[in-house]
């Protein structure tokens, strides 16, 4: 077999259905997909490679999929701490994003959320932001692949005076972006409490019709549950079903209220969750019952939220703190063990995203969206089982090499397709604006 790039690692995780850990494996890259994951003697032996990376005392993993996020609040990283949601969103957040959010905000908060995920092993995202043009055109430039949110709110904006404008805009972005191989749109409802019925109504036949995903925050604190339940006589979820808006074409995000009979109607249903472990500590939201959730045979995947709200976006982190949360919240220490927790951040974030038959896993016929991570490290030494160093003692620094897609975006360390100089000097400036305000 002839091949654009031979792999040589001391171990592969490539998330299969066994969850298995492959020692002294390779993996054969050709036309930006998985050609071949075979032991290495037999990859010697059969593969002539135009290039050879050996990777000693390396992991190989799918590229993580950050399921939920909103890339260009990086730029409001630490803006408003130790706040509950609605005051950190109503009297912070919001009337911030009223007066700084441009196109240029938008550029150079995508630019500086990449650069960020994509040292931390993060291939592929799922975002929700205003100018979702701006942040599809960034991650095309940079080689990411991302679902761009065709946002809808009720409330006028800098971006959108109504819902048909915000809809407008999105469809847009759609035709723009249909058969690009990297950006899929997807549409973003914010919530049940800022989209009314109408517009929820409209995303859902626009989706079916489109074929795309459907992104919403839901049911992220108690006091959303009860405001909805006051306004409407019946819970969000409850609400999203009347409308027939429950299935697998709904990525539901946070989802810390829910009662035994919703989670039964989620596993039914086929509806996508994602869950933020770290948003939903610093915000006081609440706790996500993944164990029932995943026990039910929902799929759940995980996001960092913005890093306004976390205030990172590294799924090493996020893996680490779903594992550990779930064994408090489920009062059981076999509660989402570091294969689920990796599984999570990989296959369940691609199934999350429509995106199962693409990415997630490193088997052949995926697209090569692959992470190298050095084991080696002091952090990750002794090794005993390399899955539960990744989950429970890795750092996103350990990430070494990064591929797209077969494009190779981060080598030792240092991204190919991004300027962090500039990149930082940008972001040092919009802070420094931002805060003499
Ligand atoms: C319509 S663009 C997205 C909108 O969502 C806001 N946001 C960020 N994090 C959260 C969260 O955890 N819950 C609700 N809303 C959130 C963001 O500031 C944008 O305005
Ligand atoms: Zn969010």
């Amino acid at each position: 077999m002839q091949a654009d790039l031979l792999i040589h690692a001391d171990w592969v995780l490539p998330v299969d259905a066994s969850d298995s850990t492959l020692a002294s494996h390779s993996l054969a890259v050709v036309d930006g997909h998985i050609a071949a994951l075979l032991p290495r003697a037999q990859a010697e032996a059969q593969i002539d490679a135009a290039k050879t990376l050996e990777l000693p005392g390396h992991a190989l993993i799918p590229g993580l999929v950050n399921a939920h996020t909103h890339s260009p609040m990086s730029l409001l990283r630490g803006l408003a701490d130790d706040l509950p949601l609605m005051t950190w969103l109503h009297e912070h957040i919001w009337p911030a994003e009223g007066r700084w959010v441009d196109q240029e905000f938008v550029a150079d908060g995508t630019r500086l959320a990449l650069l960020e995920m994509l040292r931390g092993g993060i291939t592929c995202f799922n975002d929700m932001y205003f100018h979702a043009e701006v942040t599809a055109r960034v991650c095309a430039e940079a080689g990411m692949r991302v679902l761009a949110g065709m946002i809808v709110v009720d409330f006028p904006t800098r971006y959108a005076d109504n819902a048909d404008e915000y809809l407008r805009r999105g469809l847009e972005l759609h035709e723009h972006y249909r058969d690009h191989p990297l950006v899929r749109p997807a549409f973003a409802p914010h919530s049940t409490y800022a989209v009314s019925e109408a517009p929820l109504t409209r995303v859902r036949t626009l989706a079916d019709e489109l074929e795309v995903q459907v992104h919403i925050h839901l049911h992220e604190t108690r006091d959303e549950v009860q405001q909805v339940l006051r306004a409407h006589g019946e819970r969000p979820i409850a609400r999203l079903d009347r409308l027939g808006l429950l299935g697998p074409q709904l990525v539901a995000v946070h989802m810390t209220q829910l009662e035994d009979d919703e989670i039964a109607r989620l596993a039914d249903t086929g509806t996508q969750v994602v869950h933020c472990p770290e948003s939903n500590l610093k915000l006081a939201s609440g706790f996500c019952p993944v164990q029932d959730l995943l026990a039910a045979g929902v799929n759940v995947a995980l996001g960092t939220d913005g890093a306004a709200s976390n205030n990172d976006l590294n799924l090493f982190g996020e893996m680490r703190t779903a594992a550990l949360l779930a064994k408090g919240v489920a009062g059981s220490a076999n509660a989402v063990p570091a294969e689920q927790a990796l599984r999570m951040a990989t296959w369940n974030g691609a199934k999350a995203l429509g995106l199962e038959d693409t990415v997630g896993s490193l088997e052949v016929g995926k697209a090569a969206d692959i992470v190298a991570v050095d084991l080696g490290d002091p952090h990750t030494q002794p090794l005993y089982h390399p899955c539960s160093q990744l989950v429970y003692a890795a750092g996103s620094h350990q990430v070494r090499h990064v591929w797209i897609r077969g494009r190779q975006v981060l080598r030792d360390g240092a991204p190919l397709t991004l300027d962090p100089p500039a990149i930082i000097e940008a972001a040092r400036q919009w802070g420094a604006r931002i805060a003499q305000e």
